[in-house]
C-alpha cells in the first residue's frame, strides 16, 4: 500500500478527534486491515465507499390528513460476494454517513461469520414512538416502493435494526409481494412466525452477544455464574440479553433505555422489566429512581453490554469505564480512540461486527429456509448458531494475538479478506 500522502495524514489526524465521522474512522480502520493483509490501494479504493447509495423522499399521509415527506436511505456496500444484506432503521438521527458505516460494518458481519452476502443497510429520519399504527405502515410500505428498484431477494435484503420489528418487516415484505406480483418472503427477514420468519431470529442478536460473553468469560477467567452485568439499551438486543444473563445466574446491576437508567447493585428483576417494557424497549419512565446513560457506562461491573446507540464510549469516558469485558451488541457504540484506550487498559473489547452478527446470521438461515420452503426447528436454529458465533469469535480472538493487534482491527481484518478476495475474481480489481 502507497505511503500517506499529507491529505490522508490530516485526515486521519481529524478522524482522531473524537466525535468525528463513524463513517470516516471505519474507513480508516478498513484501510489498516488491507494495509496488515498486503492488498494494494485499489482494494482500497473499491471498499472505502459504498457502490450503490440511494436517498429516496417518502410522502405519508398523516391521521390528520395533512402529508409529511420523509427522507429514506438503502446503501448497499460491496455485492461481490453476494447480493447485500442488513437491517433498516427508523430514527430521527438516522443519517447519510452513518448509514453508509452501517452497511460496510454489514459487509465485515458476513465476512466474519462467512454467509454468501455482501452488506447493506437502510434507515428512514423518522420517530416512531410519536407515529400511529397505521403511519408506520404507510412509511414502512412507501420506502419499499420508493426502493423497489434496487433491492430483491437475490439483490439486497433487508431485517429490523433501531425501532424497526417483525411487523414492519411484514408490512415491507407484504408491499414487495403486490409490486412483483408473487409472494416474495425471501425479500426481507425478520419476519414473523406465520409468514416465513425463522425461529430464533427475535432473540439472535441476544444469542449471538450471549455467546460471545461465554467465549470472553473463559478467556479473562472470570465466572458467569454470579457476574455484574450493566447493559445500555433495552430493546431486541439489549432485553433478550439481560434475560439470557439473568436466567444464566449473572447479576444484571443496571439496565436503561434512551430515558433513563436503572441500577440496582443487588440485581434487576428482568422478568418484571420485560413485563413492563414497551415496543420501543423503554421502561425507565416507570421509575422515580433512575442514573442517566452516563453514569451507567461507568459503574462497576465485570461486564458492560452497550446495545443502543453509537458513539456511546468514548476518549473522555473511556478512561473510567470499570468492566474487565466489554461486548458490544449496538454498531458502533466505542469510538477508535476509546478502543485503544480500553485495550491499553486490558479490558477485553468485542467488537460490534462479532458480537452482534448473531442476528444476521439467523437473517441468513431465514433466508434459506423461504428459499427451500422447508422449515428448522428452533434447536436446529440454536445449534448451526452456537456452532458459527463461537467459531467465529475464537477466529478474531486468535488473529488479535497472532498479529498483536486490538480485537477490532483482528476483526477488521477477517471479516474484509473474504470481499477482496471476491472482488479480486470477480476481475473488479
Ligand atoms: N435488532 C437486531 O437484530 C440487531 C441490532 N443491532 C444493533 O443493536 C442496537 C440496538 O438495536 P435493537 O435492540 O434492535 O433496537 P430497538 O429499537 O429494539 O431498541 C433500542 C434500545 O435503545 C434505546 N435507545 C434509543 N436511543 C437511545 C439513546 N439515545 N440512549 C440510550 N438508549 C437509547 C431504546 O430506548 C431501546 O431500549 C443498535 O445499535 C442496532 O444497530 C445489531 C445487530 C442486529
Ligand atoms: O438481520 C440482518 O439481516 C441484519 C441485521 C443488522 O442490521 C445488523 O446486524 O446490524
Amino acid at each position: 500500500m502507497g505511503v500517506h500522502t499529507v491529505e490522508d495524514l490530516q485526515r486521519q489526524a481529524e478522524i482522531e478527534k473524537e466525535g468525528l465521522g463513524l463513517f470516516q474512522s471505519t474507513q480508516s480502520v478498513i484501510r489498516e486491515a488491507l494495509e496488515k493483509l498486503g492488498y494494494t490501494d485499489e482494494h482500497y479504493e473499491l471498499l472505502k465507499e459504498p457502490l450503490r447509495m440511494l436517498t429516496v423522499r417518502i410522502p405519508v399521509r398523516m391521521d390528520d390528513g395533512t402529508v409529511k415527506v420523509f427522507t429514506g436511505y438503502r446503501s448497499q456496500h460491496n455485492d461481490a460476494v453476494g447480493p447485500t444484506k442488513g437491517g433498516v432503521r427508523f430514527h430521527p438521527e438516522v443519517n447519510e454517513d452513518e448509514v453508509k458505516a452501517l452497511s460496510i460494518w454489514m459487509s465485515l458481519k458476513c465476512g466474519i461469520v462467512d454467509l454468501p452476502y455482501g452488506g447493506g443497510k437502510g434507515g428512514i429520519i423518522c420517530d416512531p414512538r410519536e407515529m400511529s399504527f397505521r403511519e408506520l405502515e404507510r412509511l414502512s410500505r412507501g420506502y419499499v416502493r420508493a426502493i423497489s428498484q434496487l433491492v430483491g431477494p437475490t439483490k439486497d435484503i433487508p431485517a429490523p435494526d433501531v425501532f424497526t420489528n417483525s411487523q414492519i418487516m411484514a408490512w415491507m415484505m407484504d408491499e414487495y409481494s403486490r409490486i412483483r406480483e408473487f409472494d416474495s418472503p425471501g425479500f426481507i427477514t425478520g419476519k414473523p412466525l406465520v409468514l416465513g420468519g425463522s425461529h430464533g431470529r427475535e432473540t439472535a442478536t441476544a444469542r449471538g452477544v450471549t455467546i460471545c460473553i461465554e467465549e470472553a468469560v473463559k478467556k479473562k477467567g472470570i465466572s458467569l455464574q454470579g457476574a455484574r452485568v450493566v447493559i445500555q439499551g433495552f430493546g431486541n438486543a439489549g432485553s433478550y440479553l439481560a434475560k439470557f444473563m439473568y436466567d444464566s445466574g449473572a447479576k444484571v446491576i443496571g439496565i436503561s433505555d434512551a430515558y433513563g437508567a436503572l441500577y440496582d447493585p443487588q440485581g434487576l428483576d428482568i422478568d418484571d422489566l420485560l413485563d413492563r417494557r414497551d415496543s420501543f424497549g423503554t421502561v425507565t419512565k416507570l421509575f422515580q429512581h433512575t442514573i442517566t446513560n452516563k453514569e451507567l457506562l461507568e459503574l462497576d461491573c465485570d461486564i458492560l453490554v452497550p446495545a443502543a446507540i453509537s458513539n456511546q464510549i468514548t476518549a473522555e469516558n473511556a478512561p473510567r469505564i470499570r468492566a474487565s469485558i466489554v461486548v458490544e451488541a449496538a454498531n458502533g457504540p466505542t469510538t477508535l480512540e476509546a478502543t485503544e484506550i480500553l485495550t491499553s487498559r486490558g479490558i477485553l473489547l468485542v467488537p460490534d461486527v462479532l458480537a452482534s452478527a448473531g442476528g444476521v446470521t439467523v437473517s441468513y438461515f431465514e433466508w434459506v429456509q423461504n428459499q427451500q420452503g422447508y422449515y428448522w426447528t428452533e434447536e436446529e436454529v440454536e445449534q448451526k448458531l452456537t456452532k458459527v458465533m463461537v467459531e467465529s469469535f475464537n477466529k478474531i480472538y486468535d488473529a488479535a494475538h497472532i498479529h498483536q493487534v486490538n480485537m477490532r482491527l483482528a476483526a477488521y481484518m477477517v471479516g474484509v479478506r473474504k470481499m477482496a478476495e471476491a472482488s479480486r475474481f470477480r476481475g473488479w480489481i
